[in-house]
């Protein structure tokens, strides 16, 4: 793996006028540059607008402008941005942009470096990767590589002719697949408190651990992006990256070192040893809902159907609940409860192990009183750990639950906890893929959910069935039910 304190690099921006830049991008940049990670940089930003390299700057300056600088500084900031007029499906279009590559590299001695980010549509990922090859723009006197947005992919078939299509213009090696929560920092922290205490790594199995759950709600519905979330819905936009991955990282042996190659293998065999579930056994294992109107917070809010007219008739589902069994000598048994949805109770994502109880108890009056220990993981919007264990408290002689918790948020990183995007693009420049995943961990994960999707293919949902500011239908908690379990709440 190369390392460099400062990494150098032109880094092109496809997209550049659209809303992934402006809330997520730029922002980054300014961080790393802001943390004294990236001095020698320039930033081309690519899109159709005819706009010039100062209204690229305005746009810049204005979507971090919430972020601590002053003018002087943000200006000097902004003055490694460069907006390049480009149509991705036009050759003359890379040329012009290669002119300017070449132009800023000398002017911010970036020793060849580049990186070409993909912040579009993903019709274009493979036409802009072919074309990027076949007008020489990968051959920089330095290294070379691709950052791909989400979605990668529809279902295994679109996501195979998708990597096709890339592979024939990028080596493995170059390519950058983004899955944002694997910026997260708790979601890194996963494998910090796995691996790094003996307390948890010694019982992180099934003789010790009941269930895990993991939860990643939103209150927000689809916003301005329903026509994508109603071609994609839960499942493909959250589960079959973000929380599959998450399971992958809690479910998968230690590596033999904190290798990009060794770190992936795990997670791949963890994905390879997942319970395929038949499309005519999805209903054991997975529930999908839709929501209606409802209220959040005292306010009413549409149901989905109601969103725009285009989703009057829509049967995509906007939450997805599902039990993944991982059948291996560590987890057999061991069900890996998830669920994901909009327009939930309030937006939280957390892990929660459920440890298994004592054999008897001699401290509740009764013994379903008796509380099991739980190991929560707060991802967002809290970031930190907490752990429920049993206490005598107030001269009382029965036991209580009492939590230890370490809170992640209130930490000094300098400003603040680096955003996810922050951290993988600097990763992407240090040419650190081990956040990023692999071909393979995306093509088991788009097997595992094409067969949930086929057998929801043949029912006609009852849609809606959960009301907006709920947790999801009724049958997301009868699914845990059954088998003795129930969702942890999601507040404290
Ligand atoms: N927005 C978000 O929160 C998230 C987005 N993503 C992913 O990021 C990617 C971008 O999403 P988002 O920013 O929301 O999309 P937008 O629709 O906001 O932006 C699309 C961009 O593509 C440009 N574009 C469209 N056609 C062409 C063309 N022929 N040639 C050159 N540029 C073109 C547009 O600029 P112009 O019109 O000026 O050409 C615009 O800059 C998608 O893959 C999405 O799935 C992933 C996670 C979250
Ligand atoms: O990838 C996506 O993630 C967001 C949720 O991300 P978070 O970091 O806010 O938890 C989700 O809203 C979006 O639909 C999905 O595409």
């Amino acid at each position: 793996m190369e390392k460099q304190i400062k990494p150098k690099a032109v880094i092109v921006i496809f997209g550049a006028t659209g809303d992934l830049a402006k809330r997520k991008l730029y922002p980054s940049i300014y961080r790393m540059y802001r943390n004294g990670k990236i001095a020698d940089f320039a930033v081309i930003g690519a899109a159709r607008r005819p706009w010039t390299n100062e209204t690229l700057r305005e746009n810049v300056e204005a979507s971090v402008k919430d972020l601590d600088m002053n003018d002087q500084d943000l200006q000097a900031f902004s003055s490694h941005f460069y907006y390049q007029p480009v149509d991705v499906t036009q050759s003359s279009s890379y040329q012009d942009l290669n002119h300017l590559i070449q132009e800023l590299e000398g002017a911010y001695q970036t020793d060849g470096n580049r990186v070409f980010y993909l912040a579009m549509a993903p019709e274009f990922f493979g036409l802009i990767a072919k074309n990027l090859k076949a007008h020489g723009l990968k051959e920089g006197a330095g290294w070379t590589r691709l950052v791909i947005e989400k979605p990668f992919g529809h279902d295994l078939p679109s996501a195979k002719q998708l990597n096709k299509e890339i592979r024939s213009a990028f080596e493995e090696e170059q390519i950058y697949r983004i899955d944002h929560y694997l910026g997260k920092e708790m979601v890194q922290n996963i494998e910090v408190i796995r691996f790094a205490n003996g307390l948890f790594e010694h019982l992180w199995n099934n003789r010790f651990i009941s269930n895990i759950q993991i939860t990643s709600s939103e209150s927000l519905g689809v916003e301005e992006r329903a026509r994508y979330y109603d071609h994609s819905g839960a499942t493909r936009d959250m589960a079959q990256n973000h929380m599959m991955q998450m399971v992958a990282l809690l479910a998968m042996e230690p590596p033999i070192n904190l290798t990009t190659e060794e770190v992936r293998s795990e997670k791949i065999k963890v994905l390879r040893a997942m319970r395929h579930i038949k499309p005519d056994e999805v209903d054991d294992y997975f529930v999908r809902g839709q929501y209606g109107p409802g209220e959040i917070d005292g306010v009413s809010v549409k149901g989905y159907r109601e969103e725009t007219d285009e989703l009057q008739h829509s049967d995509t589902e906007t939450f997805v609940a599902g039990k993944i069994m991982i059948d291996n000598y560590r987890w057999a048994g061991v069900p890996f409860y998830i669920r994901t949805g909009k327009r939930m109770t309030e937006k939280s994502t957390k892990i929660v192990v459920e440890f298994r109880n004592i054999p008897m108890n001699l401290y509740y009056e009764k013994k379903e009183d008796q509380h099991p220990n739980l190991l929560v993981i707060n991802i967002s919007p809290e970031e930190g750990v907490t752990l429920y264990l049993n206490a005598k408290k107030d001269q009382v002689g029965h036991a209580e639950p009492i939590k230890l918790a370490y809170n992640n948020n209130f930490t000094d990183h300098g400003i603040n906890t680096p955003e996810a995007y922050e951290k993988l693009l600097y990763d992407c420049l240090l040419g650190d893929a081990t956040n990023f995943t692999h071909w393979d961990e995306v093509a088991l994960s788009w097997s595992f959910i094409d067969a949930i999707l086929a057998g929801w293919r043949k029912k006609q949902p009852d849609f809606p069935n959960y009301a907006a500011g709920k947790m999801g239908p009724d049958a997301s908690d009868a699914l845990l039910k059954k088998d003795g379990h129930h969702w942890w709440p999601i507040g404290d």
